[in-house]
């Protein structure tokens, strides 16, 4: 193998100073399809005039134009002149003595901005062609238009500046904030890496992806090229070069315009006719990581056809397996996944029977005994709740203090772990490790808590817990806080175990609310389409039962009414998790994992 999935294949540091992006804004644009420009008209390789032929057009439009008094036009091209052929001396000598003209009153101020901001134009797209550009309106077209021309051999370039208010937040984010908030102006970043880092082969369905990151200590950029997944040795190292989300109508356009060339990525042969005969053995790896693509962009059907065609010509693969289950969970369609990953291990247990992450879903289901139960599941509870926030519930004292305190005696002889979150290691024992704690569990959840989500969500009795943990917060330690994310569910619940804490509790984004459960108290929600977190603890000790539900009684009445919601937000939406990094690119993962 030549590269294994998430390796830095290629890291550089460019010498340029003051860099608005971190990794986590740099990581959740990329994950979430961020538009790296808005339109056809912002595309930075759509093919841009060269800056002498920028400067003439110009120069010869305001010649032509009614917009400008003769006097001002002259004034353009003397400045512009004296700029270009470095006079900068002079240029600054006539700005001091030229008065404005008593008949057109134009002033130097007036055809200062005229020429910042036609230059800035011309400069743009040459930087367009070449650099990555962080624009943030007016203050950085000076500072453009006198760096850029000095560049020798311009590699990289970020702008910005010190954004009033965000001092503290220098991040991708905080300018497209600051720009959204006092601007309303799109801003822009447009990354050419094979200039920085070397050519590269395109793909539309790429195995590497260019990371921006800052965190350095000199705070210069650093460019890394990572694999997105495992790169074989016959494999070559692809990028895509255009605007991946695009159809392949324009991305066959924008390729042309940028290299002269077609695509002919197997992402493009396939959509251009919607069909592609089996992908012949040598193939097959690229159909495997098309799989992979349409799956991180969401595009489930065509993640599915993909490993379907896929396991047609390599039925033992235990990873296609996993991932045509992981479709069906992504689609929420939890029995329907279970029954994959069973009928993997069935038929190739020899493969698919010891793969990790089969396994550990068929442990699960047998720990929850899913698929043998015959008894009629309960509907009727006597328990009242409240709504909290919205699509969010609280129900009081569904436990004791007593089975409380037995239940955190339980968790704590379990093996505790930090793996459930790769970036946030939060302090947790699988509930179905600890067999005393499995069995409370689902005695609990099947007479107390089912039938309290039938009556709060008005649903059928069908939730399976996809996942339970006992989790610790610790006041003071790494694992004191859960950072805003979604979770891996239909619905989630929380179960507090204690409340002799400070700080701590659940927050919800949406409403910028935190909920604090006493001691017994249940709080349930929409896991994959609330924004959640875990509160920072300040003191004390924390623990409570986090639960991850999928409801589904095949018709997907649940999925279907949330369907929109959800995708959208797995698509576009910026505030997601970025904890969710590092989980992305070590495991074959494909939500928050509760
Ligand atoms: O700490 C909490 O209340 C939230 C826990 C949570 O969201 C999770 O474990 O996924
Ligand atoms: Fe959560």
């Amino acid at each position: 193998m030549k590269f294994r999935k998430g390796d830095v294949v290629i890291n550089k540091k460019c010498p340029w100073h003051v860099v608005a992006l971190t990794e986590e804004d740099t990581y959740v644009k990329k994950r979430k399809g961020f538009p790296r420009y808005s339109s056809e008209r912002d595309d930075p390789y759509r093919s841009a005039p060269s800056y002498s032929e920028s400067i003439h057009t110009f120069l010869e439009k305001i010649d032509k134009s009614h917009h400008y008094s003769r006097y001002e036009v002259y004034e353009i091209q003397v400045a512009f002149s004296l700029v270009d052929s470095g006079k900068h001396d002079e240029f600054e000598a006539r700005k001091e003595q030229t008065e404005p003209h008593p008949l057109t009153k134009p002033s130097w101020r007036f055809v200062q901005e005229k020429i910042e901001y036609h230059r800035w134009e011309a400069v743009i797209s040459i930087v367009r062609q070449r650099m990555i550009v962080v624009s943030v309106d007016h203050p950085m077209m000076r500072y453009a238009t006198e760096v850029v021309p000095k560049l020798k051999e311009p590699e990289l370039l970020v702008l910005t500046r010190q954004l009033p208010g965000y001092k503290k937040r220098t991040s991708a984010l905080a300018v497209m904030k600051y720009l959204q908030d006092h601007l309303q102006q799109q801003m822009y970043a447009v990354i050419d890496p094979n200039v920085c880092i070397g050519n590269y082969q395109h793909s539309c369905a790429p195995n590497c992806v260019f990371e921006l990151s800052a965190t350095n200590p000199e705070n210069t950029l650093e460019l890394s090229l990572v694999a997105l997944y495992d790169v074989s040795d016959e494999s070559e190292i692809t990028i895509c070069q255009i605007e991946e989300h695009d159809s392949v109508e324009l991305r066959e356009n924008a390729l042309q315009r940028r290299t002269g060339h077609s695509c002919g990525c197997l992402r493009c042969r396939y959509e251009a006719c919607n069909w592609i005969s089996h992908p012949p053995q040598t193939n097959l790896r690229e159909a495997q990581q098309l799989g992979h693509f349409y799956f991180s962009a969401v595009n489930l059907e065509l993640a599915k056809k993909m490993y379907e065609m896929t396991l047609e010509q390599v039925p033992n693969d235990p990873d296609l397996w996993h991932a045509l289950g992981a479709v069906y969970l992504a689609e929420r369609k939890f029995v329907q996944a279970q029954r994959i990953w069973k009928k993997a291990a069935e038929n190739y247990p020899k493969e698919c029977g010891n793969h990790k992450e089969i396994r550990l879903q068929l442990d699960k289901i047998a720990s929850y005994e899913y698929f043998s139960r015959s008894e009629v599941p309960a509907t009727e509870t006597s328990h009242s709740w409240h709504a909290v926030v919205n699509q969010a519930f609280v129900t009081k004292e569904v436990i004791s203090r007593e089975t409380c305190q037995q239940v955190i005696r339980w968790a704590e002889s379990g093996e505790w772990t930090t793996q459930r979150h790769y970036a946030v290691p939060t302090h947790d024992v699988p509930v179905h490790t600890v067999p005393k704690l499995l069995d409370w569990s689902k005695r609990l959840f099947k007479t107390s808590i089912q039938p309290i989500l039938v009556s709060q969500f008005g649903l059928s009795p069908h939730f399976y817990i996809h996942d339970a943990f006992c989790v610790k917060y610790e006041g003071g330690s790494f694992s004191n806080h859960l950072p805003i994310h979604v979770d891996e569910s239909t619905h989630s619940f929380v179960l507090a175990l204690n409340d002799d804490y400070e700080g701590g509790g659940t927050y919800f984004y949406d409403e910028d609310t935190t909920v604090h459960l006493k001691t017994g108290d249940l709080l349930s929600f929409k896991g994959d389409s609330v924004y959640h977190g875990g509160e920072v603890l300040t003191q004390g000790t924390r623990y409570i039962i986090a639960a991850f539900l999928y409801h589904d009684d095949g018709n997907n009445e649940s999925a279907k009414s949330d369907e929109n919601s959800c995708r959208k937000r797995q698509a576009g939406d910026l505030q997601s998790e970025f904890q969710k990094t590092k989980e992305q690119k070590t495991s074959f993962c494909f939500g928050f994992k509760g």
